[in-house]
Formats: C-alpha cells, structure tokens, sequence
C-alpha cells in the first residue's frame, strides 16, 4: 500500500530510487543526508528501529551494512560493530528478512553495503535478485574488483538496483571518469585515504576532486570518510556535494550505549543534529 507520507516521498515498495530522490534534492537545491549503520548491532531488532529513526530524522538515504568478517575497508569502530553483529548471529539471510519487514515503512530508500565475498557465494544473478525482492533500491561494493565490474553492473541494472561506485583521492583522472559513467545512484567520493572512521578535518583535497568529477558528469556525488561534526557538513556542502554520508560517528551512538535504548536515543538525537546542518 503507497501512502503520502511527510510530503518527502512515498512510504512503502512505490518509493523514489536513489537518482529520483537526488534529482528531487537538487531541484530542492538540497543536499543528501545519508546515515551508514552496520545491520545487526547491537542486535536485527534494534537495526529495524534505528532505520525507522533515522528516516524520520530526515535521512534522505541510508546505507546498511551487512556485516562481514574481514571488513578490509573499515576502520576500528564499523569492525568492532560487524565482529558484534556476526557474534549475535546475524547474516545476510537475516538481514534481508529484517529489511523486508521494515523497507515497507520507510520513506527514503535504502542502499546495502556489503562486500565482495557474499555476493560471490550467492551468485551474481541471484544476489541481485533477493535484494530486489527485498525492496533495496542501491547496492555498493567497497571491494569490487575491477574486472568485475562490468559484470556486477549487468545484473545490477537488469535487476533494477542501483550501483554506486566509489572513487577515492588517489584515484587517476582516466579511471574516475569510467566511474562516474558507470556509477547509479550517485557518485560515492571517498575523501580521504585510508579506513573508514571520524576524523577531526576534511581533506581539503575534496573541494577539488568535487571540481574535477563535476567537470565529466552531471551525477550526484556524496562524500564520505571521516565526516562527523555540523562544521565538516557545511564545508562539505559548501564544496558542492550533493550528499554527506556519516558511518561510524552515528555507529558509535549504537556500540557505546549501555543499552539498545539508549543507543536508540542517541542515535536520534546525533541525527537530527547533523541533519539540521544540512543546507
Ligand atoms: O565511517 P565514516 O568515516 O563516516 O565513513 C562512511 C562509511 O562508514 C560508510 O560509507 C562505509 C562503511 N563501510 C565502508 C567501506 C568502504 C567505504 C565506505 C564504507
């Protein structure tokens, strides 16, 4: 059932994707605030309320976790949060069954990060196909290899998700054009080199890279790494982008609380927070 919700889309499977709701945001002259939590910590219940919380703090897009053993990309607070979730029990099969319980109820689509390796063991095709049924409307993959790419997209666009590919600050002019052509959804710049995890400034480098990426693609580009404080998402905005995404600052509102609860109540208040920084 489709109903009008607080005017920003429509709840349930009819939503916008990914490109629709940044293309919404830019004629709004908006910028995207999109939360990363990792699915299962501190448990699958708790990630099902916080993804409703974050929606209705104002999460434009959210980008869910599926937690992995050897998360190479990650830095010490999303390892800590996968190595919790794997150790209550959640896995990919569980994390979809969570999704498709709550996508339904959420009004701003959701993205699943995941590595390599699952999609492996499932099969390109039929990976494709349960986060499909499930209502997931973007996918990204930090360790896609990049002769897989080409085959990775295929299914992607004729099952109807969404690829994001990430482009880094080392990555050469020739190949961040391929990316940004092949990218769906948006753009993912990370800002700085490195793991994943809070940092006290953004590389400045990132007001050019949005420059030079902006020079080959009119696509949305989000920036993410390290972002954790009002200030970083006004520079980062201020630099162009067309969406924040916050990982382990809102994360650690989770791993530190003394309880699903108070991790909740955290969450929420560190959300709203930074989505009142967003221009
Ligand atoms: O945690 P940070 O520094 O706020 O960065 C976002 C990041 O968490 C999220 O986008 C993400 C989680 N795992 C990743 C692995 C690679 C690239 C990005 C990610």
């Amino acid at each position: 059932m489709e109903m009008e919700d607080s005017g920003r889309g429509v709840v349930g499977a009819g939503k916008r994707g990914v490109a629709e709701t940044f293309s919404r945001l830019r004629e709004q002259g908006k910028t995207a605030f999109i939360p990363f939590i990792t699915a299962g910590d501190p448990d699958l219940a708790t990630t099902s309320k916080a993804l409703k919380i974050l929606d209705s703090c104002g999460s434009d897009v959210i980008e869910l976790g599926v937690p992995y053993s050897d998360p190479l990309a990650d830095g010490p607070v999303i390892q800590a949060a996968a190595t919790r979730a794997l150790k209550k029990g959640a896995t990919f099969d569980s994390v979809i069954a969570m999704l498709k319980g709550v996508i339904p109820e959420l009004s701003c689509p959701i993205v699943i990060f995941t590595y390599y390796n699952p999609i492996l063991k499932r099969g390109v095709s039929n990976f494709m196909a349960i986060i499909k049924q499930a209502s997931v409307h973007g996918l990204v993959v930090p360790d896609l290899p990049l002769e897989e790419t080409a085959l990775l997209r295929n299914e992607a666009v004729m099952h109807g998700i969404e690829l994001v590919l990430l482009t880094t600050p080392t990555t050469p002019t020739e190949r961040m054009k391929e990316i940004a052509k092949a990218s769906e959804g948006f753009i993912y710049l990370v800002s700085s080199v490195g793991v994943t995890g809070a940092r006290s400034n953004v590389n400045l480098r990132v007001e050019y890279l949005l420059q030079e990426i902006k020079k080959v693609t009119d696509k949305p580009v989000a920036v993410g790494f390290g972002i954790s404080t009002p200030e970083h998402v006004k520079q980062i905005a201020g630099w162009g982008a067309d969406g924040v995404i916050i990982g382990s600052a809102i994360v650690r509102q989770l791993g530190e609380a003394a309880s699903p609860e108070e991790g909740l109540k955290r969450v929420e208040e560190y959300a709203k927070n930074m989505k009142a920084a967003m221009p």
